[in-house]
């Protein structure tokens, strides 16, 4: 599967935010999307998933305009999870989790036994089964946000577009939900687009980067091409170093540790 973005324009009403992105996301690949707050991440991400109009240019599934798609065709094979947030009804955690097969049911069909097994395993694989009874409107924010991970999971989707999935969670579920998405890339070939405000995260963990400048300019490439001392001082006006270290484990790593003059 190849999802390809052709130079695209994307924005609200007729004002665009962002303008002339073209990138690729394959099967097997991490693409982290990074840039201060207000560079149109989100904007972009919405208008993959057309919930907003596409300005200009072209968005593809194995070289098939998706324009006409249904919703419902795409929901099949491109999943979302949105930034943790509080939906208007107190659903169960494990109903929030089932709806994530929505896209794969017959047009007024409802959960087999077989999608309410995916959804039990989707929340057994985020080790959150604890809370499948609890009421999504009454769990923490960083539990919400491994519940619509777990969603997204049980849409078994061949293309994962996350938004900011790790920002209301903990250190110790930040590298968790990290290593399963990576491990997810690695073994069953998902292609995942997701973005994040940390630079350690995608240097750790991505294949390929995206950053997004205050200039709306837009670098793409390996992790450690992308992610410069230049591009972090310019972008977020902070001095930062990169130092390339290696893990007790013997991995080879870079790391970016920002400092002040001052200290
Ligand atoms: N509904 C909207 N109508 C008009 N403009 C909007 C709307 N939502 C966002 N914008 C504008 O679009 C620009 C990009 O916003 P967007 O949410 O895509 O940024 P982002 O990179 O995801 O930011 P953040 O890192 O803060 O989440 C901002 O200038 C914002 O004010």
């Amino acid at each position: 599967m190849i999802l390809e973005i052709d130079d695209i324009t994307c924005g609200y009403g007729s004002k665009p935010v962002i303008s002339g992105v073209s990138f690729e996301i394959k099967s097997g690949e991490f693409l982290c999307l990074l840039g201060p707050n207000g560079a149109g991440k989100t904007t972009l991400f919405k208008t993959i998933l057309r919930l907003l109009k596409l300005q200009s240019g072209r968005i593809s599934l194995d070289g098939e305009n998706i324009e006409n798609w249904s919703r419902r065709r795409f929901a099949a094979r491109v999943g979302y999870v949105p930034q943790a947030h509080t939906p208007p009804f107190p659903f169960k955690v494990v109903d929030v989790v089932a709806m994530g097969r929505a896209a794969h049911l017959s047009m007024f069909g409802s959960p087999t036994c077989i999608d309410l097994e995916i959804a039990e395993q989707a929340l057994d694989t985020l080790a959150i089964s604890y809370l499948r009874n609890s009421i999504y409107t009454e769990i923490s924010g960083g539990e919400r946000q491994l519940v619509l991970i777990a969603r997204a999971l049980a849409q078994q989707p061949e293309i994962l577009i996350m938004d900011e999935p790790t920002s209301n969670l903990d250190f110790g579920n930040q590298i968790r939900v990290l290593e399963y998405i990576k491990k997810l890339v690695n073994e069953s070939g998902i292609g995942v687009i997701m973005t994040t405000h940390y630079p350690n995260h995608a240097l750790f963990y991505a294949s390929k980067v995206m950053a997004l400048g205050r200039d709306g300019i837009f670098s793409i490439g390996l992790p450690g091409q992308v992610i410069t001392e230049d591009y972090l001082r310019q972008t977020y006006g902070v001095s930062v170093q990169i130092i390339e270290s290696e893990l007790k484990n013997g991995s080879e790593v870079q790391v970016c540790i920002p400092f002040a003059a001052n200290i």
